[in-house]
C-alpha cells in the first residue's frame, strides 16, 4: 500500500518512563484519518513526533517514514517542515493582514513574483473554505477575523505549503457550534484530496470527517504489567 506516512511501532519515552505506544498506523493518499483516544495517551506527542519536534528530553523508538524516506529523530529535516505541517488546537494568527497570515510559511520556501505568490494565497483561502468571505479585504489585520475564519485561516497557511500530509490537532475544540461547522465544512472539502490527520475527542466528528481511525491507548508501565503477571 502506498503510503504518505508510515508509522511502525513508535514509542516515545521520558527517560526510561514510557510515556506513548507501541502504535503503528498508515496514511494513505487521500485518506483522512482519526487519531482517537483518551486524555494523555499520547496523540499530541504522535503529531509533534510526525513533525520531528518532540520536546527536549523525550526520545521516540520505532520507524517513521515519509513518502518512503526513513525520518531520523530530531535532525532538523527542513524538507520535513515543509511536506508535513501541523495545524495546532489554538489558531495561531500575527499581526499582520490576512494576505500576510496565508503566505506565512511559503513565503520562506517558494521563491515566486508577488503575482504567484498571491495565486497561491487564493487557491488556499479557497481551498480552506475562505475565499468568499475575505476575498475583498485581503489587507484588512487578520486579527478581526472571528474564531472559525482565524482557524480557516491557519488551514489555509497550511495548505499555501502544498503538503503531503496535513495534522489537525483537535481543529474544532476552541469553537462554539456554528464555527465548527464551518471548520469541518471545509476539513470535509479536502477528504479525498489531501492526506489529513485530524486529533478529535469528538466520536461523533470523526464519524462525520474519516475514513478510518487509530485508537492510542497509554501504555502499561512494565511494573505494572509485570506484577499483573505475577
Ligand atoms: N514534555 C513532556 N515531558 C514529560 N512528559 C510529557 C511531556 N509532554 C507530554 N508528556 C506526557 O506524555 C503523555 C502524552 O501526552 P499528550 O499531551 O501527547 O496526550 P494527549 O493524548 O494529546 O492528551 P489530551 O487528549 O489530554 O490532549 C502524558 O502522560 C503527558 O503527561
Amino acid at each position: 500500500m502506498d503510503h504518505v506516512i508510515t508509522v511502525r511501532e513508535l514509542r516515545v519515552r521520558d527517560r526510561e518512563k514510557p510515556l506513548v505506544g507501541p502504535v503503528s498506523f498508515g496514511l494513505e493518499h487521500g485518506s483522512t484519518t482519526g487519531l482517537c483516544g483518551p486524555s494523555g495517551a499520547g496523540k499530541s506527542t504522535v503529531l509533534r513526533v510526525l513533525v520531528d519536534l518532540l520536546p527536549a528530553g523525550l526520545t521516540r523508538d520505532g520507524e517513521l517514514e515519509v513518502l518512503g524516506r526513513p525520518i531520523a529523530a530530531g535532525k532538523g529535516d527542513a524538507d520535513l517542515r515543509a511536506k508535513v505541517v501541523l495545524v495546532p488546537q489554538t489558531p495561531v494568527v500575527f499581526g499582520g493582514s490576512i494576505l500576510d497570515n496565508a503566505l506565512f510559511g511559503v513565503r520562506h520556501v517558494l521563491r515566486a513574483s508577488r503575482e504567484d505568490l498571491h495565486a497561491r494565497a487564493e487557491q488556499a483561502l479557497n481551498e480552506a473554505g475562505l475565499w468568499k468571505e475575505v476575498c475583498d479585504r485581503l489587507d484588512s489585520p487578520a486579527q478581526t477575523l472571528s474564531a472559525g475564519q482565524r482557524q480557516r485561516l491557519c488551514l489555509a497557511r497550511a495548505l499555501a505549503l502544498e503538503p503531503a500530509a496535513l495534522l489537525l490537532d483537535e481543529p474544532t475544540s476552541a469553537l462554539d457550534e456554528r464555527s465548527r461547522d464551518t471548520v469541518e465544512e471545509s476539513v470535509a472539502a479536502l477528504r479525498g484530496r489531501r492526506t489529513v490527520l485530524i486529533v478529535s475527542h469528538d466520536p461523533a466528528q470523526v464519524d462525520r470527517l474519516c475514513d478510518r481511525k487509530v485508537m492510542l491507548e497509554p501504555p502499561v508501565a512494565v511494573e505494572r504489567a509485570v506484577a499483573v503477571a505475577t
